[in-house]
């Protein structure tokens, strides 16, 4: 059983720790979304560095206190130095995270996302379900980057997830309508948020950057609670102070940078399944 305040209270704890250790976070992220990348990561009183360049990744993710890794828009270069860089962090044990942006729709991608999964042992593998059907081997109908409308929560879709993060030996987070969390033994359903989160591009992006900071103190599991439900929360917040995607999107940063532990206490929708 699962007690509330003692969740809270650990995820508290971290929150506060990444204001207090300002920890640097390597993103190697797309140009779509990098921009709000590199600010969520400030927002949240961590420190982005958005570096890509193959000759100097290595040296860039050693300095760093987590690795983010994002599959939105792949070149030679970018893919390269990804392997660089998620090979540095395990060798370094430096928590890591890989979103799986298009693997569903890419075969080039699902096989780039299966060497470096091989490779790198990243802590966490973030997709939508239609993503995360793919990294299973199973069928899905994605419309591009984004999940298929068939692709729904389920309770086969929740045994998926826990097999496929023993396999991978890593956490799991299924974003969407309600998130899944799980390591493969325990799973977590995470009901904050807002639809007004999928009118701007890259949220999934700024959850993966997000989530790096949140395991930056290697609390995988709880980082992966704890980031999940800012991005929510910021997103029911930013929906009540907005007038259209414009001003949704700056009321997203205003709320992650503001707020307050009373607010994430009683927001919090977090159960385990
Ligand atoms: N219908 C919804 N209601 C509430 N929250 C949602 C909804 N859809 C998505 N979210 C939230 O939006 C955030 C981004 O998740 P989503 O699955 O949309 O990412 P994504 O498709 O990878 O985004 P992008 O490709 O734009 O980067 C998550 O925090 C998720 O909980
Ligand atoms: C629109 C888009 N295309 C590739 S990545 C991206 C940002 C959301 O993932």
């Amino acid at each position: 059983m699962i007690n509330k305040a003692t969740l809270i209270a650990d995820l508290l704890n971290i929150k506060h720790k990444i204001r207090l250790a300002s920890p640097l976070i390597h993103c190697l992220t797309n140009p779509i979304s990098i921009n709000d990348c590199a600010n969520i990561v400030l927002a949240s009183g961590a420190k982005p560095i958005m570096a890509e360049h193959p000759a100097e990744v290595a040296q860039i993710t050693a300095a760093a206190a987590a690795l983010a890794v994002n599959l939105g828009n792949v070149t030679d270069a970018r893919l390269g130095s990804m392997l660089i860089s998620g090979k540095v962090a395990h060798e370094k044990s430096i928590p890591s995270i890989i979103d799986l942006v298009g693997i569903a729709c890419s075969d080039f991608r699902l096989e780039f996302a299966q060497k470096f999964i091989a490779a790198c042992q990243p802590n966490v593998l973030k997709g939508n379900l239609s993503e995360l059907k793919a990294l299973a081997g199973l069928s899905n109908n994605a419309c591009g980057i984004d999940v298929g409308s068939s692709d729904t929560l389920s309770p086969d879709t929740i045994t998926m997830l826990q097999t496929l993060a023993r396999k991978n030996k890593a956490v799991i987070i299924a974003s969407g309508p309600t998130d899944i969390i799980t390591d493969g033994t325990t799973t977590f359903l995470g009901n904050n948020g807002t639809a007004e989160l999928t009118n701007i591009t890259g949220t999934g992006c700024m959850l993966n950057v997000l989530t790096a900071a949140c395991i930056f103190s290697q609390n995988i599991f709880n980082g992966c609670l704890l980031s999940i439900t800012i991005l929510g929360i910021s997103g029911e917040l930013a929906a009540e102070n907005s007038t259209g995607p414009g001003t949704f999107r700056a009321a997203l940063l205003d709320a992650v940078y503001n707020m307050t532990d009373e607010e994430f206490a009683n927001r919090m929708k977090l159960k385990k399944a």
